[in-house]
């Protein structure tokens, strides 16, 4: 197939699949000038299609992740600097870089899109695939000066080609409307000769301007120009470390703002004492942030604003100790809006460690009691985008949608899609966060090994890796695991809840298993982990990084494509061994029960219902005793629950326990759960979830209007239990359970 003609129809008017014939279809040309069209087409193009984007007011954001080329991770003063004709296509053009200004506005498309022109007269369009959509400053003003290290040019169709530039650390961009700018350029290119005061009052004014950057620069050429002039170094210091906080780049601000500071502290430290201690609270280094207030408070004593944030720091040391936090304000502040919660990590139960045959794993560090809680995790990144996955009210702009080609997918949610432009920006703004997150797994995808390295002041940031690490390390959520059990699904019907997706690194290393020994939930952007049963020192911690599909085949299918293992828990590998033909059979069996109770309205007669039963029955008898002896039957809890419900619509109490009972034997949580009247669940092969809490919730009414009080109780405090540790707190507990 030949390439698509994109000469005079820009990237604009594809569609993905046309891109795609494209990305897959490009052929090298060596030795051809970047663009055959000369600047005046180019120029009228791309401004046409600027107004074209104007006008058609499109919300949807997309954007195109091509197949792989690693990032840059030479350093400038390493590389030639080459002009834009010189330019080979279909190639890295490793050992160089070019430089050059931009001729136009950019506009978005499925990339960002801009002209620039270097200083031989030369024009390129410039393409860059990883900006933040939803972010006010994510364009390239007019007039920017742009260094792209080791370009990548592309055949772009006919006559035309782009420099693609995929990798946030490849590409350095001096904004056209940020008056510092030219001071630097100044300083870059005509080698003006400019003093420390001059660099410093140029950072002042970037500073008022919100340029925070260019303020940095300014300042860090001032502190490396001055010479012997002490209190002046010191004073610009203390001003990078708050240009540096205000940036969020915390680490750097820690150092600049104790660097500012004698030794020991004059009164007047105060203030950069205060900024160490923000610096450190935002790295979580909370003890650290603790000393720093107490200094700053010897310094300047009973300061209101330095007490409040000493109180906060405390707070956050006792919930890193201790894991015990106030749920109850997490939910009101959730309630009103905040997603993003302030609270401490708690994760000192637990380690990573090699786990045989999966890589890494968590392990726990000493006993973990059935309901206690493993770990907390404050989210490292995820985006205020809860929508369902039929949502059409999607916010403007929030509609945002990613193609891959490497894995030949498209991103379901706008979530996953903002996940990964918010992940970009953070590790390549944040050189800790960088090294945390490529330490995660990637799968097989080839590492350059220079992932995270500094260069050029900037962490190396490989794109393509940063999405493989999100598909295999991100977990959907909702905003509080309570409205899961609020929105009342029913079953055969999926839940509608808005969910999100975000990445916390810690609970990254966690391995699956379709029979768990714990359960994540959410309060906004905290993850709480609890025991499901009383986990041993040293034992694994597992989670479900899905709900289990009931067939076997599927779940195996489906864990092999999204995270490429094969599992080997205790049920897969006893379902491993089952014929193929009894999966089938069972899966059969199971559509046509499905379909039977989907034919039935709400009023069901008792006739329909001993119908389904004996369907169900069964459905029984094709579950091997050898292969499910102590084990989930997963394809017969639906049948069961929507047995359960409808002898529950009749009143008949009787017939609601035994199914009530069905619902737990084939949850795993053994055969004959209450003898003698007494309730005993075996948690260690059980599943907990919803359904099993539900059916024992139930099972309570039931016996309750039996009249079998004690056993009612056990299964009210059990579904108690269960509550606490799917949502994660007891909030809203009372109020659950007196519906
Ligand atoms: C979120 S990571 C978990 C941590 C990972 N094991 C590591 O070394 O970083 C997911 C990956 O772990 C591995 N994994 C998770 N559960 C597994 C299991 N039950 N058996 C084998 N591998 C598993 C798979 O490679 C999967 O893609």
């Amino acid at each position: 197939m030949s390439p698509i003609a994109t000469s005079t129809i820009d990237s604009y008017d594809l569609s993905p699949d046309q891109y795609k014939v494209i990305y897959e279809d490009a052929i090298p040309l060596e030795g051809q000038p970047p663009s055959a069209l000369g600047k005046d087409d180019l120029v009228r193009i791309h401004n046409r299609n600027l107004e074209l984007k104007k006008e058609s007011g499109k919300s949807r954001n997309s954007f195109v992740l091509p197949a792989a080329y690693a990032p840059s991770s030479a350093s400038l003063d390493t590389l030639q600097k080459i002009s834009l004709s010189d330019l080979k296509l279909g190639t890295h053009n490793r050992g160089y870089f070019v430089t050059a200004r931009t001729i136009t506005s950019s506009y978005h498309s499925t990339d960002l899109i801009t002209i620039l022109e270097d200083d031989s007269g030369a024009v390129a369009r410039l393409v860059q695939g990883f900006q933040n959509f939803s972010s006010s400053d994510s364009s390239i003003p007019l007039n920017s000066t742009v260094a792209i290290k080791e370009p990548y040019c592309k055949f772009n169709g006919e006559n035309d080609w782009i420099i693609r530039v995929d990798h946030p650390s490849d590409i350095a961009v001096l904004k056209g409307d940020d008056a510092a700018v030219s001071l630097i350029l100044q300083f870059v290119t005509e080698k003006k000769e400019i003093s420390p005061t001059q660099w410093r009052e140029a950072g002042d004014l970037a500073y008022l301007d919100k340029k925070f950057s260019s303020a940095i620069e300014c300042y860090t050429q001032a502190i490396d120009n001055s010479t012997s002039d002490t209190a002046f170094k010191l004073s610009t210091l203390r001003k990078r470390a708050f240009a540096n906080l205000t940036a969020r780049s915390f680490s750097a601000a820690k150092e600049d703002a104790i660097a500012s500071c004698l030794d020991p502290p004059e009164p007047g430290d105060e203030k950069a004492y205060f900024c160490a201690g923000r610096a450190a609270y935002e790295l979580g280094l909370y003890t650290e942030s603790e000393q720093y207030f107490t200094t700053a408070l010897n310094l300047k004593p009973r300061d209101p604003k330095t007490l409040k944030e000493l109180r906060k720091t405390q707070t956050r040391i006792s919930e890193q100790e201790t894991g015990v936090y106030n749920f109850a304000s997490m939910i009101d502040r959730l309630k009103k809006g905040e997603v993003h919660l302030d609270h401490a990590d708690f994760v000192s139960n637990t380690e990573v460690k090699m786990a045989e045959g999966k890589g890494r794993g968590l392990f726990a560090r000493r006993e973990i009691k059935k309901g206690e809680v493993v770990m907390v995790e404050k989210a490292f990144c995820l985006p205020d985008l809860y929508t369902t996955d039929q949502s059409e009210d999607i916010r403007d702009g929030q509609r945002l949608e990613m193609w891959n080609f490497n894995t030949n997918s498209r991103t379901q949610r706008p979530a996953q899609a903002s996940l990964f432009l918010q992940l970009l920006k953070k590790i390549y703004g944040d050189a800790e966060a960088s090294k945390k997150f490529f330490e995660l797994d990637g799968g097989s995808y080839l590492r350059s090994g220079k992932e995270a390295e500094i260069v050029d002041g900037v962490p190396v940031i490989d794109s393509f890796l940063t999405e493989a690490i999100r598909l295999r390390n991100c977990f959907s959520c909702p905003s509080t695991s309570l409205s899961l059990l609020t929105s009342n699904p029913t079953i055969y019907n999926s839940h509608t809840t808005p969910l999100s997706a975000g990445l916390w690194t810690h609970a990254a290393y966690i391995n699956h298993s379709c029979i768990p020994n714990s359960i994540r939930s959410f309060i906004g952007d905290i993850m709480i982990i609890r025991a499901t049963c009383t986990i041993p020192a040293g034992a694994e911690i597992l989670h479900q990084y899905k709900a289990s599909d009931a067939a076997y085949l599927v779940r195996k299918q489906v864990f092999e494509q999204n995270w490429g293992f094969v599992c080997e828990c205790p049920l897969c590998g006893k379902e491993s061994g089952s014929k193929e033909v009894k999966h089938g059979e069972r899966s059969e069996l199971v559509e046509r029960i499905k379909r039977e109770v989907g034919r039935l309205g709400k009023e069901v007669s008792v006739a329909r219902i001993r119908g389904v039963e004996k369907l169900v029955r069964r459905l029984e008898g094709l579950h091997e005793s050898e292969v499910y002896a102590g084990l989930p039957r997963l394809m017969l809890i639906h049948p069961c629950i929507w047995l359960l419900e409808r002898w529950r619509e009749k009143r008949e109490w009787g017939m609601v326990v035994k199914y009530g009972l069905d619902v737990l034997r084939n949850f795993g949580f053994g055969e004959d759960v209450v003898r003698e009247g007494t309730l005993e669940l075996g948690y260690e092969k059980g599943i907990m979830n919803v359904e099993s809490m539900r059916a024992l919730k139930v099972m309570g009414e039931a016996y309750k209007e039996l009249g079998k009080l004690e056993v009612a109780d056990e299964c009210e405090k059990e579904a108690k239990g269960m509550f606490v540790v799917l949502t994660g707190s007891e909030v809203g507990i009372e109020d659950f359970f007196s519906t």
